[in-house]
């Protein structure tokens, strides 16, 4: 758990601490859509920004037609870590100093990088993006910033690992930016000479990964694209949908509008423009923008594939002598196809989601409850690892993965400390925002295991009945 940011302030620099507003950095920020205007952009003429459930977003005051565009942003408005230069940013030349302490930071954390930008400019008087940041949110929904409590109250180790290891990464690296900066002056500072802490840390990251687009960048000479996280002013006003009405162009050849978000449907008075923020489970949204989408059709959960659970689940669902823990030699081969087995494996599967069992998973436990090689041999890798493809090793067998399944989605069910009928008697008693959103967090991988299970169990039915039809045959 973090705490809200605090900082030292001199009189020369813009303070890095809360202002007293309880939702944007200042009381009164300036027109983010005039000062999207004065720099060059373009803004619809039919779009304002108003206070809504998701907070602010951009709302239609007209009807605007399929394919308008809605925004345009200029080259210079985004904030982003350019190359090493920098040149091409108004107010972004990244100073040596900053560009060391966002050289230390893993890849993975790409949000903390970019996160060290926002952070310079957030303490720098004067700085370009000023109009854009005092917009910015001051505190943030995400895991890292709840109470332990709440840490605990998600019930699910994937994501509290990732918590854990976010804010592990922030204390770290809190120590380390101190230890660098401690003799830098002043001048060469990259925040002005303030303290720089976790909390803040943790504000800019969640702050870039609850905001930032990942657009295309310049091609490497090998051909490979490469993506710049970069924050677009107002164009992130924008709240997510999956059936979203509005997506960005990215214009490479104009000189004016490099940024464009247009109309994919028509849009009607008074409708939010969303954007799709990406196809993303829970976890995603959780950690990195603060949310919880209720029914996420992207929404799975992650297990680890251990012969021994897989042999305890399919005793408890009736199957004779598994040896999921003691497979033969060729299918251990399989499995290391399937990188399940072997120096290079992935023992990370998931369940739910479009693809309800991930295939590597199913494959496996088709081939480990086959009993002739032959057979498996028979079909490809790839029809064993889809789920339409119905009972590839026959009816009994298919049956038989599809039952243990259930019954390792009723261990894993009855893992969770608590059942959805408590936890929805919890929120009824009302709780502060950071339990309900863990609570609310919890449920929903619940019901992806409590649907995946329905799933499976109208696939065994269905598969009964075939053979049932066939044997009276
Ligand atoms: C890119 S910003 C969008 C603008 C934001 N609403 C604001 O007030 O500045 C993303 C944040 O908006 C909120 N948000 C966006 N879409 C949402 C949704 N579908 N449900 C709940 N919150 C949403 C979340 O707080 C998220 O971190």
């Amino acid at each position: 758990m973090l705490m809200a940011p605090k900082f030292i302030t001199t009189t020369q620099l813009r303070p890095l601490s809360c202002a007293s507003s309880p939702t944007r950095l200042v009381p009164q920020p300036p027109d983010l859509i005039r000062w999207v205007k004065r720099e060059g952009g373009f803004v619809h003429p039919g779009l304002r920004i108003a206070d809504g459930d998701c907070g602010l977003g951009l709302v239609s005051t007209d009807q605007i037609p399929k394919g308008s565009d809605l925004i345009g942003l200029p080259s210079h408005v985004p904030l982003r870590i350019g190359s090493v230069g920098d040149a091409d940013n108004v107010g972004g030349g990244v100073e040596p100093a900053l560009l060391g302490l966002v050289r230390r930071v893993p890849e993975e954390l790409w949000a903390m990088r970019l996160g060290l930008k926002l952070l310079r400019e957030r303490a720098m008087v004067g700085s370009f993006w000023w109009p854009y940041i005092s917009n910015l949110p001051e505190t943030y929904s995400v895991p890292i910033f709840f109470p332990g409590e709440d840490i605990k109250n998600l019930q699910y180790a994937p994501l509290l690992s990732q918590v854990n290891k976010r804010c592990r990464f922030l204390l770290e690296f809190e120590k380390e930016i101190k230890h660098i900066l401690q003799d830098v002056k002043s001048d060469d500072h990259p925040f002005g000479g303030q303290d720089v802490d976790a909390s803040s840390l943790g504000w800019a990251m969640s702050a870039v990964s609850s905001r930032a687009f990942r657009l295309h960048g310049d091609k490497l000479p090998d051909g490979t694209k490469t993506y710049i996280p970069m924050m677009l002013p107002l164009i992130d006003i924008c709240n997510h949908s999956f059936h979203q009405n509005a997506e960005i162009v990215q214009e490479r050849d104009t000189q004016t509008s490099k940024f464009l978000v247009v109309a994919e449907k028509q849009i009607n008075q008074n409708d939010s423009i969303t954007l799709n923020y990406g196809c993303l489970s829970n976890d995603f949204f959780l950690l990195d923008y603060g949310f919880v989408i209720t029914s996420n059709p992207f929404d799975c959960i992650e297990l680890k594939y251990d012969g021994g659970l897989l042999d305890a689940a399919s005793m408890a669902a009736g199957i004779s002598s598994p040896n999921f823990s003691s497979p033969a030699p060729w299918q251990r081969e399989i499995l290391a196809q399937l990188n399940l087995e072997g120096e290079a494996s992935i023992l990370k599967v998931s369940l739910g989601g479009p693809e309800v069992v991930e295939g590597r998973f199913l494959a496996a436990l088709r081939v480990l409850l086959a009993d002739d090689r032959e057979t498996v041999e028979k079909q490809n890798l790839d029809s064993l690892q889809s789920i339409s493809a119905e009972a590839p090793l026959g009816i009994p067998n298919e049956v038989s993965a599809l039952r243990t399944l259930i019954a390792l989605c009723v261990i894993a069910l009855n893992h969770f400390p608590t059942k959805i009928m408590e936890d929805e008697a919890l929120l009824k008693e009302g709780v502060s925002a950071s339990t309900e959103l863990a609570v609310r967090f919890r449920m929903e991988k619940k019901s992806v295991i409590i649907d995946v299970m329905r799933n499976l169990s109208r696939r065994v039915k269905k598969l009964a009945a075939k053979e049932t039809a066939t044997t009276e045959c």
